[in-house]
């Protein structure tokens, strides 16, 4: 039987409980706070970050977007995340990504101080990930484990497959996976027959940012298939990367887009700021 894997659903029943945790922080004098630094003004990047700020409200964060000109230089860029890892009112801070082509991505991030890294992509946090005793977890591979969970399909001993190596999702993703015993693939732009891989998948996991770039004959009968992809079809639509009605022929659960990553990135976002603010306590 075919199984829809809904993100935004999981997401809005782990929300209220999130909310209760803030309002029990806040109780006790602690309101968790988040920073996110936005440089230009592309549009997913726009929309992504008001998800967040949205989301952050809703939950009685104390929240602060910082906004950057296209044309800030790196040097100004990283003053101003000097001046929060020093700030002593914030638990948490991100850059949200991408970048524009004249700031270094890898030199910025590594100036996130690790305490206050809540995506995880600072090379401390990264090595204490793939050491299997994570600190932060990166939130599109936190909330790929949370969907799982709460559809109670269990990555232990299962063949894993993850097309895509990027920083943000392919590497955390393959080191969670490894955390929970599955059985992991990682395959690339590089990879050669990746069809005759992705097949094997007990669950596939796309994350290479193309329209419609995995159909049916790639994917195993009764596979879990996640859609990571944020993409726009011909006609200005969000589409992932999964042809959705050609691979639920084939597939034994799936996930949408939009509605089923892009929530639970948000959620495990939150969670995450929620965690660094109570360690900070
Ligand atoms: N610093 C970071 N930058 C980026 C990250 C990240 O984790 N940290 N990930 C992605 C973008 N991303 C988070 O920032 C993100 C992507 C998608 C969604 C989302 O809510 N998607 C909705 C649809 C939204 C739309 O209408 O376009 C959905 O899937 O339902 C949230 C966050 C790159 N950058």
């Amino acid at each position: 039987m075919f199984k829809l894997i809904s993100g935004k659903a999981i997401a809005q029943k782990r929300q209220e409980d999130l909310r209760l945790e803030v309002e029990n922080l806040k109780n006790k004098g602690v309101t968790p706070s988040l920073r996110v630094i936005l440089v230009g003004h592309s549009g997913p990047s726009e929309i992504y970050v008001r998800n967040k700020k949205r989301r952050a409200e809703e939950l009685g964060l104390d929240f602060e977007l910082i906004r950057f000109d296209e044309t800030v230089t790196e040097q100004e860029l990283i003053a101003s995340i000097e001046s929060l890892n020093q700030d002593q009112t914030v638990d948490a801070m991100l850059v949200q990504l991408p970048l524009p082509k004249h700031i270094d991505e890898e030199k910025v991030v590594q100036t996130v101080s690790p305490y206050k890294d809540v995506d995880g992509f600072s090379p401390i946090n990264f090595g204490y990930l793939w050491q299997n005793n994570p600190n932060v977890i990166p939130s599109t591979a936190g909330g790929i484990m949370t969907l799982l969970e709460e559809s109670e399909i269990n990555p232990a001993s299962k063949h894993v497959v993850i097309v895509g190596r990027s920083n943000i999702v392919g590497r955390p993703l393959g080191a969670l996976m490894l955390n929970a015993d599955a059985t992991v693939t990682m395959a690339h732009s590089k990879t050669k027959d990746l069809k005759s891989i992705t097949k094997q998948a007990d669950i596939l996991i796309s994350a290479v940012g193309k329209a419609h770039f995995i159909t049916a004959d790639m994917v195993k009968k009764g596979a879990t298939v996640i859609d990571v992809g944020m993409n726009r079809d011909e006609n200005d639509k969000l589409v992932g990367d999964v042809d959705f009605d050609d691979v639920s022929e084939v597939a034994g659960a799936m996930t949408p887009v939009p509605g089923g990553v892009g929530p639970m990135t948000i959620l495990t976002l939150m969670e995450q700021t929620i965690e660094i603010a109570k360690k900070r306590v």
